[in-house]
């Protein structure tokens, strides 16, 4: 057996090109405050933190958070890192309980979760690595023969230019689109116009035989969701995405029960329990936690069973290995969201200026190698010039 020696997390902040955002990019929860100025302060994420535990005999897991890195390092560097190190990476199942519950008091939801994500992602890497198998091996094995991906970008624009990425995207086999809606209840019906303009442009390049997800980010509110899910309802979409803030829980069972579109959120809930309540209460159609906030892989995995028991079908938000191991180990994770790589815009993309081995989607899947132990990812140096890195 060997023991976890250490724990290193680093911060990347990234000083390269990033993408400006248009106007109406995309609804988010500030915009009901906003008073000019950057409505997208608090959606653009242009830092990552990595964090890699390493055992007595060398071997180094690599985990990851993108919510708010530099107060996960803190958390990591005086609360948890001293809890982990000295156990079997192995009794997995125990370090967590010992991090939930040791950090109870203020780390069940936002920056201890997401804290105790980076760790337990970085602990099953090393377990895939020392047992020579990959996670999703672990997990219940290759359910897919490969893992079906939504295109996921088109934020709000021009008509013309989401009509012309739309068309570029179809060109590679994509069965699924989401798009981002750019106006919510304070543009009023003008606003709802537009959004409807687009959603019907966008289903004009892809048809009907394609899914077409709807997003907005926690940007609308009860009263805007409800006039306008009947609007929507005839581009079929095949779900409407955190219509509402996060902690109206009621508000999204009130929408999910109109039953007009599935509402789909759950990225921005933290841990078992917090995804059983979103499940109990019917308030998605479809959960879309993010491994590396949720609680890690430890807890998705029994996420995965409560949802599955429910028949609530989980497509974990973003990407990223942490996600795809799951989805690869789930017949109740159908399919799995997907940034194509381009220039840095809100921070998704990141993640693929940071690690390397990351599956790149082929014809609108994507494939996991059954004989690379753990995640299969590394971190590279590449675009280290891009980077400024905490230590
Ligand atoms: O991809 C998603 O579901 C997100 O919420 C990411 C964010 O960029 C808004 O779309
Ligand atoms: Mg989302």
């Amino acid at each position: 057996m060997t023991r976890i020696k250490s724990v290193r997390t680093r911060v990347w902040n990234w000083t390269g090109p990033t993408v400006p955002p248009a106007g109406n990019f995309c609804t988010n929860a500030s915009d009901v405050i906003h008073r000019g100025g950057d409505a997208m302060g608090s959606f653009r994420f242009h830092q990552w933190l990595t964090c890699e535990i390493e055992t007595e005999d060398g071997t180094i897991g690599i985990g990851n958070a993108a919510l708010a890195p530099t107060v996960v390092k803190k958390a990591i560097d005086d609360w948890f890192a001293p809890l982990v190190i000295g156990e079997d990476p192995f009794d997995y199942a125990y370090i967590w309980e010992k991090m939930y519950r040791r950090s109870h008091a203020w780390g069940r939801k936002g920056i201890g979760m997401t804290a105790i994500s980076a760790i337990d992602i970085a602990i099953w890497d090393l377990m895939g690595k020392l047992a020579g198998k990959p996670v999703f091996k672990l997990l219940g094995g290759r359910t897919k023969e490969k893992i079906p991906v939504y295109y996921s970008k088109l934020y709000s624009g021009p008509v013309e230019s989401m009509q012309a990425e739309a068309e570029e995207a179809k060109k590679h086999g994509y069965t699924g689109y989401k798009m981002r809606f750019g106006w919510g209840p304070k543009e009023g019906m003008a606003g709802l116009r537009e959004n409807l303009k687009r959603v019907e442009a966008v289903r004009e390049v892809i048809g009907y035989d394609a899914d077409l997800m709807l997003e907005c980010y926690m940007g609308w509110n009860l009263d805007y969701a409800k006039r306008t899910l009947p609007k929507l309802a005839k581009y079929e979409p095949r779900w409407l995405e955190e219509p509402v803030i996060a902690d109206d829980v009621a508000g999204y069972a009130e929408l999910n029960a109109m039953n007009i579109v599935p509402i789909s959120g759950g990225e921005h809930e933290f841990s078992v329990i917090g995804c059983k309540d979103l499940i109990e209460k019917k308030a998605v159609s479809v959960l879309q936690y993010d491994t590396n906030r949720v609680g890690g892989i430890t807890a998705a995995q029994k996420i995965n069973a409560i949802a599955e028991a429910f028949q609530v079908p989980v497509i974990p938000h973003a990407g990223q290995m942490h996600n795809y191991h799951l989805t690869m180990a789930n017949t109740n994770c159908m399919i799995s969201e997907y940034f194509p790589v381009f220039d840095v815009e809100v921070g998704n993309e990141l993640f693929y200026y940071i690690f390397e081995g990351d599956p790149e989607a082929k014809n609108g899947f994507l494939q996991l190698d059954d004989d690379l132990p753990g995640l299969g990812i590394v971190i590279t140096d590449k675009h280290l010039q891009h980077f400024e890195i905490e230590e």
